[in-house]
């Protein structure tokens, strides 16, 4: 039997694999897995809401809220897997299986996906929808539960591989396991976008959902394999019965006695996990005092990952309003977000490998902790970047009138200038198929406008809160009429554009994607939405045809006029006019990058931090339990988010920004002086002590001795250094 392997067991001990350049060659197989897994699971996720908006057909509220309880119900399984890993499948068996249900969840998603399985009358739209709901739900379960489940097993079991002698390479393995992390994540959130905007099915052609879901489903299948082609090569710990059971019964054994013995008679004990020496083993309450003492720590860490979450929301939607043309690429609002993992996948090295080092050799002591705090303080600045990059955007934005106030702007069809007298705003002069530059405010509720040249007068109701255009007609007897515009900006960083039919005569209206259909005389269209760029118009009527093209930018809106006086041969491009009536976004999203710069940095120093620490601060038999503690954080942030989104109505969104940073600065403040009275411990070596001690037993040491050893020792787990950050006493 070789010297790497347990005598008893004959499986491999601790630290004991093969090495490369002193790493155990099993972490390789658990890194890859862990970049195809985060693929698999950014991937899917990527295109999920528009899955469920154009494939299933629900609305944006329900789509956006069965997204955000997906991705809750993520971190809040990591707590069942952690369970079953530890106390008795253990990590290995607990990732293989819950891997298994994941893949199923992947690729019953991909399936439903298929429209052609209920397509009977192929018109390219499910005739069933029941059977793709459920099954995508089904599928969604699955993930969740697998995703969640494999989670805290995936990164515990990395860091079970490494010997005690290993430290520092345990370290530089979670920097590259959050590395891979992020890989997966970048290439698939590139990737799986691509492959949704296909065209692919049997009987027609569809936005290919099954293929975006069906590549995350073959790269979780590629993690399994590879997962299971480095069994060989793990060490892995077995698990130590029903150790939460255990952990539950005697922390209420240690409350139940504790309340017995209230009365003054009894000595305090040191600690009050201490009152269950009674009945439980000392090691037992040895790790349940380290894991009490980390999860504490724990309270106020979800305020972080409130403002980390929104960079998919709330930032996205800051993005919208932002122009986002940076020349030789376009960048859509919802693309911003791969700036993320593309500068973890830059800081990460330049943390590791430059900025810690240089803070060490300045002679600061920068523990995991500080780093942490600084993390924290760091996300509170990308928010108040965040802030001041949004009362940039507002100088920007449109004044849409209160629920006081109406807004009307004129829009003269004729072919000669009119005059147009209004309430307290005197004469405006309008030339012929032109609109008034900007919206008359109101706070009337009707107003009579009279228009000289033909002479005309009407009493028009207004709507509070509304805009609305009126459209001057060409002669006395024709109607008027007013047409509803938009009070909020056009969604996605899309233009919203409409066409006002100034002929005698129907007219059709298209681009190569968007049809804005039949508009009869004088009438207009709805709203369509154009993406930035170059866009081309055909219009069509009777014998008329004609095209004309137009550039847009981001998040404006126009009304395009086509006047009475386009015939067969004119030219459209010279002869329809255009009415701005929300302007293109100015502010460039380049402003966004600070923000996500700082945002990052902190994920860098408190997340990849936050992983190490939480594996290192474990006891032996609850690394797992710990690592779905630190994922529990992340959930419960996620909660936040959705709580001060709805209780916390501010008017303005930079307050928003403003009121997150403020939170999160009052937590890092409270964080750092709950971590300066925390004390690093070394588990192995306390639980090393308590084990010998037990070994002891049969010795002949006078009780009293041994009594002197248990104090010493349980004073050595209340204050112990972590020598592995200064050598001597380290807080904070
Ligand atoms: C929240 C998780 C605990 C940490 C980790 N996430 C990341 O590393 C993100 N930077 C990944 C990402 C990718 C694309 C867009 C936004 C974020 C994880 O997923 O394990």
């Amino acid at each position: 039997m070789a010297d790497h392997e347990d005598p008893k067991t004959g499986k491999k001990n601790k630290g004991t694999s093969k090495e490369v350049c002193g790493y155990p060659l099993s972490i390789f197989f658990i890194v890859v897995n862990e970049f195809c897994e985060r693929f698999s699971y950014y991937g899917m996720r990527a295109v999920l809401v528009l899955y469920f908006k154009y494939f299933l057909r629900w609305d944006d509220d329900l789509a956006t809220s069965i997204y955000h309880t997906f991705v809750a119900l993520c971190y809040l399984t990591p707590i069942l897997g952690a369970i079953v890993a530890d106390s008795w499948l253990g990590k290995f068996k607990t990732i293989i299986y819950l891997s298994i249900v994941y893949a199923i969840g992947q690729v019953a998603m991909a399936v439903s996906a298929i429209h052609d399985i209920t397509d009977t009358d192929r018109d390219g739209t499910p005739n069933n929808m029941t059977f793709h709901v459920v099954l995508s739900m089904v599928g969604l379960f699955l993930i969740a539960l697998g995703t969640g489940g494999i989670k805290p097993c995936v990164a515990a079991f990395g860091g079970d591989q490494f010997g005690d002698h290993q430290e520092r390479q345990r370290r530089t393995f979670f920097s590259v396991f959050y590395l891979c992390i992020n890989g997966g994540s970048l290439l698939s959130t590139i990737i799986t976008p691509i492959l949704r905007a296909q065209n692919c099915g049997i009987y027609s052609k569809q936005k290919c959902y099954s293929l975006a879901f069906g590549v995350p489903a073959a790269l979780m299948v590629v993690a399994l394999v590879v997962f299971i082609v480095g069994s060989g090569m793990y060490y892995k710990a077995k698990p130590e019965g029903n150790i939460m059971g255990d952990v539950c019964k005697c922390i209420g054994f240690a409350i139940s006695n504790r309340y017995k013995h209230r009365s003054k008679q009894y000595p305090s004990r040191e600690h009050w996990m201490d009152w269950a020496e009674d009945k439980y083993d000392k090691l037992l309450i040895a790790q349940i005092k380290m894991v009490l003492k980390v999860l504490f720590l724990y309270i106020p860490l979800p305020m972080f990952w409130t403002l980390f979450d929104q960079k998919g929301s709330r930032w996205t939607l800051q993005a919208t309003t932002m122009d986002g043309n940076f020349g030789a690429i376009v960048i859509q609002p919802d693309q911003m977000q791969t700036v993320n993992p593309i500068l973890i996948l830059t800081l990460v090295p330049i943390m590791d490998s430059v900025i810690y080092p240089l803070i060490k050799k300045c002679g600061l002591n920068f523990t995991p902790l500080k780093r942490m705090t600084v993390g924290m303080f760091l996300a509170a600045l990308a928010f108040v970047c965040a802030a001041v990059v949004q009362i940039e955007i507002d100088k920007t934005l449109p004044v849409f009138p209160s629920n006081f106030q109406s807004q009307l702007k004129l829009l003269n069809m004729g072919n000669h200038p009119v005059t147009a007298g209004l309430p307290g705003y005197g004469q405006v002069t309008l030339q012929a198929a032109q609109a008034s530059e900007e919206y008359f405010t109101f706070e009337e509720d009707q107003i009579s406008i009279s228009v000289s040249g033909p002479e005309m007068k009407r009493n028009i109701s207004l709507i509070k809160g509304q805009r609305q255009t009126l459209l001057i007609p060409l002669t006395i007897s024709d109607e008027w009429q007013l047409t509803a515009d938009l009070t909020t900006k056009p969604e996605e960083g899309n233009n919203a554009i409409r066409f006002v039919n100034g002929m005698n005569k129907p007219v059709n209206v298209s681009t190569s994607e968007v049809v804005f259909g039949q508009i009869e005389k004088f009438h207009y269209s709805n709203y369509s939405q154009i993406r930035n760029g170059r866009a081309t118009f055909f219009l069509q009527s009777g014998q008329l045809s004609c095209a004309f093209s137009r550039d847009f930018g981001f998040g404006s809106s126009y009304t395009f006029f086509i006047p009475s006086t386009l015939s067969l041969g004119s030219n459209c491009q010279e002869s329809i006019t255009g009415a701005e009536d929300i302007k293109p976004n100015s502010v460039h999203m380049a402003l966004q990058v600070p923000q996500y710069f700082f945002i990052t940095a902190g994920e860098v120093m408190f997340s990849v931090t936050g992983l190490e620490f939480s594996y290192s601060q474990a006891p032996s038999n609850m690394k797992a339990v710990l690592q779905a503690g630190w994922l529990l954080t992340v959930a419960i942030g996620n909660f936040i988010v959705l709580i001060v989104a709805e209780v916390a109505k501010l008017p303005k969104q930079w307050t928003e920004y403003v009121l997150f940073a403020s939170l999160l600065l009052c937590v890092c403040i409270i964080f750092s002086i709950m971590a300066y009275f925390y004390t690093y411990i070394d588990p192995t070596e306390i639980e090393a002590k308590f084990r010998r001690n037990v070994g002891d037993d049969d010795d002949d040491k006078n009780d009293k001795q041994r009594k002197l050893e248990m104090e010493m020792m349980k004073r050595d787990l209340d204050r112990s250094d972590d020598e592995h950050y200064k050598g001597k006493q380290t807080k904070m």
